[in-house]
C-alpha cells in the first residue's frame, strides 16, 4: 500500500468505509480520501466484512424463515378434504367404468390373439428345449483350434437337451392329464375361469408390444407442463422491462428464486425478488406478453405482487387450466335447504386455484363495476340470492335495464322494480325515502337500546333476530345505478339519500350494492364511490374505470382489471375481503336456477312469516295519496263491529273477503307467522301491532295476542283520504 507524506496528518479519528475486493480482484482494494485526505486500511471498516456475517443471531435468521403449512391445503377444511375424497373417488370409478364399459372388446381381442400366444409359446419351448441360446456359442467354437472346448459345449448341450425334453415331456403329460381329468373333478365355472384364464394369457403373450389389448386410456393427463425456473427467467427477460434486461446482462441470476417452485392447487407457483428497482406492476401491466413468453393461455398466468415483502416480490401463479374454463367446484349454497346467515362469510366465488373466496356481506356498501356483457348482473343477482337464503332479510331490487333480469327475486323481495319509466322511479324514489326514515328510525332505536345489548352501537345478529326491534338486514340491489344518478329531476335527491345509505346504512343493518357498466364519477357519484367497502370490478377498459371501482391508486399498485380479458365473464378483482385485492370468479347461476333457489328462499320465509311487501302483494305505492291499496279498508271489514281483534283472525277474514289477494296469508302455518305479515303489511301506514284481547273462536278462551284496534285503522283510512283529497 502507498503511504504518502500527507498521511502523517490524518487524525486518528478517522474511518474509511471500503468495499471488500471481489475474489476475481486481483488489485487491492486502495484507501478512501476523506476530505481530500488519505485514509489506509489500517483504520479502514469493511462495508461487506464477510467474517460477520449479515449480523442477524441464530434467533433472528429462524424469525424470518416462512413456515410453510403442515397440513396440505387440500386438507384445511372438512369441506375440501371432502372434496378431495370425492374427486379421488370420482377418478377411480370413472376408471373402472370405462374399462369395464370396453371388457367385452378386450376379451374378443384376447381370443382372437391366443392362438398366436399358443404358438408363440410353443416356439418359445422349442428353444428351450433345443438349447438355442448356446448356439451361437458352440458354432463360434466349431474351429480347430478350439475342437475341445466345442466337444465340452457339444456334450453340455447333449445332457440339457436330455432333461429339457424329459422335463417338457413330463410337463406336457401332466397338463393333457388334467385337461382330460379336472372338467369331470371341478365344477363347470372353474374350469370356465381356468379356460378364459388361459386364453386371456395366451392373448397377452400373442399381443405385439406396439398394439397392447387396452389401447385407449380412460383419463388423460392434461396437466401443463412443470413451470422452470428457466421459463421463468427466459420469459420475464423479454417483456422489454428495462431493469430486468440491464440486470440480467450483468448477472444472469439477477432474477432470485426465493424459494423452489412448487405445485400449489391445480396450477405451480414462482416466488421471485425481481431486479433492485424494478416493481411487480411493471410485471403485471406486461401480463399478456408474460402469458405469451410463457406459451399459457391468458387465464392461466396470474402475476401478483407480495407487498408486505418489497415491492418487487412477484408471486408468479401459473395455472394449468384458463381460470375461465376450469369446473367451479359445486357452489356449497346450490344444496336444497341451505340457508345463510348474512353475519357470516358466504361462498361468493373461487380464486384462481379453484378455492372458494367467502363474502360477508354485513356491514358493507358494494360497488361492482364493468364494461357490458362481463357478468355485473350476474354478480349482483348471485349476491341478492345469497341475501334471499337468509330469511331475516329484507330484498329491495332494482332492474334499471328493465330486461328483467332480477325478476327471479320478485318472489321474495320486499321491493321490487323493473325498467326507468317515470312510474319505476317513483316508486323508487318513494322506496328510498322510507329507506331514509328507516335508516333514522334504526339509528334511533339502537341509541336508546342498553349498552350491554349493543355496544358497538350497531346491529348485531342476536339484535337482527328480534323482530320487535325491526333490526333485521335490509339489502337493496341496483343494477345499472347510473339511471337513479343522472335522473333530471330525482338524481341529486336518489344521490343524497344513497350516499347517506353507504355511510351510515352498514351499521344499521342496511346494506347497498350499486352495479354499473359505466364506472366514472356520474354513474357512482364520489361520495358514494369513496365510501363503499366493498368493491367488485370486472373488466374494465381504463384505468380511471378501474380505479373508480377499486379506489385511487388501485391501479397504480398493480390491481388491475384492464388485463382481464373479455374471455373472463364473471371473473374480477374482489377488494374489502381479506387484506390484499384478489381475483374472483363469481358463481354462474343462470335465471332458472335462481327461480329454484329463491322458491326455496321463499318457502322458508313464508314458513318463518318473513314474506313481506311485494312478494306478499302489499306493495309500496310511489305517493301514499296515490294509494290504491284496499288493505286498509279490508282490516276494518275484517274487524267488524268490535273494537279489536287478533292479526290472525284478521288474516283468516281477509283471505275469505279476497281470496286472490290474501289467501297466501291464510295458508301460513301458524298463527305468529300471519300475525307478523299482517304487521309488515301495515307498517308503511304507520300502524303497528300490539297485544289486544280476545277469544279464541273455537274454544272461547280469552288471551292476550297481536293485534289491531279499530280505531287505528280507521285513523290511517282519514288520514290517507284527507291527503288524497289534498293533492
Ligand atoms: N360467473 C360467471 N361465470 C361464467 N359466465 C358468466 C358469469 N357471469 C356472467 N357470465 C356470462 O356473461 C354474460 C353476461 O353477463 P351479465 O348479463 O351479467 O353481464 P352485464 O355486465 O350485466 O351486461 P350488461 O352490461 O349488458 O348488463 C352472461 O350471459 C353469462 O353467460
Amino acid at each position: 500500500m502507498t503511504t504518502t507524506h500527507e498521511e502523517e496528518n490524518v487524525p486518528s479519528n478517522v474511518v474509511a468505509f471500503v468495499r471488500p475486493a471481489a475474489p476475481s480482484d486481483p488489485v487491492e482494494p486502495t484507501p478512501d480520501v476523506l476530505d481530500g485526505e488519505i485514509v489506509d486500511d489500517k483504520s479502514a471498516v469493511l462495508v461487506d466484512d464477510s467474517k460477520q456475517g449479515d449480523g442477524s443471531s441464530w434467533l433472528d435468521r429462524l424469525r424470518s424463515q416462512e413456515r410453510h403449512p403442515i397440513i396440505p391445503p387440500y386438507l384445511k377444511t372438512v369441506a375440501e378434504a371432502k372434496e378431495a375424497v370425492k374427486w379421488v373417488g370420482r377418478h377411480y370409478t370413472h376408471k373402472v367404468g370405462y374399462h369395464a364399459a370396453r371388457s367385452p372388446l378386450y376379451g374378443l381381442k384376447l381370443a382372437v390373439r391366443a392362438p398366436v400366444g399358443l404358438f408363440a409359446l410353443m416356439a418359445a419351448a422349442g428353444r428351450y428345449v433345443s438349447d438355442a441360446e448356446g448356439r451361437v456359442a458352440r458354432s463360434q467354437t466349431a474351429t480347430a483350434d478350439q475342437a475341445e472346448l466345442y466337444l465340452r459345449l457339444s456334450d453340455q448341450r447333449n445332457r440339457r437337451v436330455a432333461f429339457r425334453t424329459a422335463l417338457v415331456a413330463v410337463l406336457g403329460a401332466v397338463g393333457v392329464l388334467l385337461v382330460m381329468i379336472l372338467p369331470g373333478v371341478l365344477p363347470g365355472w372353474v374350469v370356465w375361469a381356468c379356460g378364459l384364464v388361459a386364453i386371456g394369457l395366451l392373448g397377452k403373450l400373442g399381443s405385439p408390444k406396439d398394439n397392447p389389448v387396452v389401447s385407449s386410456r380412460a383419463v388423460t393427463d392434461t396437466r401443463a407442463a412443470k413451470l422452470t425456473s428457466d421459463a421463468v427467467v427466459q420469459a420475464l427477460s423479454v417483456l422489454g422491462i428495462a431493469g430486468i434486461n440491464q440486470a440480467l446482462s450483468k448477472d444472469p441470476n439477477a432474477i432470485r428464486f426465493v424459494a423452489p417452485i412448487h405445485r400449489d392447487g391445480p396450477g405451480w407457483r414462482a416466488e421471485v425478488d425481481l431486479p433492485s428497482g424494478v416493481v411487480v406492476t411493471d410485471v403485471i401491466e406486461r401480463r399478456a406478453r408474460l402469458a405469451s413468453a410463457l406459451s399459457r393461455p391468458l387465464g392461466c398466468v396470474w402475476p401478483e405482487g407480495n407487498a408486505e415483502v418489497h415491492p418487487g416480490r412477484l408471486v408468479l401463479w401459473v395455472g394449468n387450466e384458463d381460470m375461465s374454463r376450469a369446473t367451479q367446484p359445486a357452489w356449497p349454497l346450490r344444496k336444497p335447504g341451505a340457508t345463510v346467515d348474512l353475519f357470516k362469510a358466504q361462498p361468493f366465488g373461487t380464486d384462481q386455484r379453484g378455492r372458494w373466496v367467502a363474502i360477508t356481506l354485513m356491514f358493507v356498501s358494494m360497488v361492482i363495476g364493468a364494461v357490458p356483457r362481463m357478468g355485473k348482473t350476474f354478480t349482483l343477482r348471485e349476491l341478492l340470492i345469497i341475501a334471499s337464503l337468509d330469511p331475516r332479510a329484507e330484498l329491495h331490487a332494482y332492474d334499471l335495464k328493465g330486461t328483467g333480469d332480477l325478476s327471479p327475486l320478485a318472489p321474495v323481495a320486499h321491493r321490487y322494480r323493473a325498467g326507468d319509466d317515470p312510474e319505476d322511479i317513483e316508486y323508487a324514489i318513494a322506496d328510498l325515502r322510507a329507506l331514509r326514515e328507516e335508516l333514522r328510525r334504526r339509528a334511533k332505536v339502537i341509541r336508546e337500546l342498553p349498552k350491554d345489548l349493543c355496544p358497538e352501537n350497531k346491529v348485531t345478529p342476536d339484535l337482527s333476530s328480534k323482530k320487535s326491534l325491526g333490526l333485521h338486514p335490509i339489502v337493496i340491489g341496483v343494477d345499472e345505478c347510473q339511471v337513479w344518478f343522472e335522473h333530471s329531476d330525482y338524481g341529486k335527491e336518489f344521490e343524497e339519500i344513497c350516499t347517506d345509505l353507504v355511510k351510515r346504512g352498514p351499521a344499521l343493518g342496511i346494506i347497498l350494492i350499486l352495479a354499473t357498466q359505466r364506472p366514472d364519477a356520474k354513474s357512482i357519484p364520489t361520495g358514494i364511490a369513496a365510501n363503499a367497502i366493498m368493491r367488485y370490478c370486472l373488466k374494465v377498459s381504463g384505468q380511471v374505470e378501474n380505479d373508480m371501482v377499486l379506489g385511487t391508486s388501485a391501479y397504480k399498485n398493480g390491481v388491475r382489471a384492464t388485463t382481464l380479458s373479455f374471455r373472463d365473464k364473471g371473473i374480477g378483482y374482489l377488494k374489502g375481503e381479506g387484506d390484499e385485492p384478489q381475483i374472483v370468479r363469481g358463481v354462474y347461476i343462470d335465471a332458472p336456477e335462481a327461480e329454484r333457489l329463491v322458491a326455496g328462499a321463499r318457502a322458508r320465509r313464508v314458513a318463518a312469516g318473513r314474506l313481506s311487501g311485494y312478494a306478499a302483494g302489499v306493495d309500496l305505492s310511489p305517493d301514499d295519496s296515490q294509494d290504491t291499496s284496499t288493505l286498509l279498508a279490508d282490516v276494518l271489514t275484517a274487524i267488524g263491529d268490535n273494537d279489536k281483534a287478533w292479526s290472525e283472525s284478521i288474516v283468516d277474514r281477509l283471505a275469505e273477503l279476497r281470496p286472490d289477494t290474501y289467501g297466501a296469508w291464510a295458508e301460513l302455518p301458524t298463527g305468529a307467522a300471519k300475525a307478523t305479515q299482517l304487521a309488515s303489511a301495515l307498517k308503511p301506514y304507520g300502524i303497528s301491532t300490539k297485544q289486544v284481547w280476545g277469544t279464541a273462536p273455537d274454544t272461547g278462551k280469552g288471551a292476550n295476542r297481536m293485534g289491531v284496534k279499530h280505531e287505528w285503522i280507521a285513523d290511517a283510512l282519514t288520514d290517507r283520504d284527507q291527503r288524497g283529497k289534498r293533492g
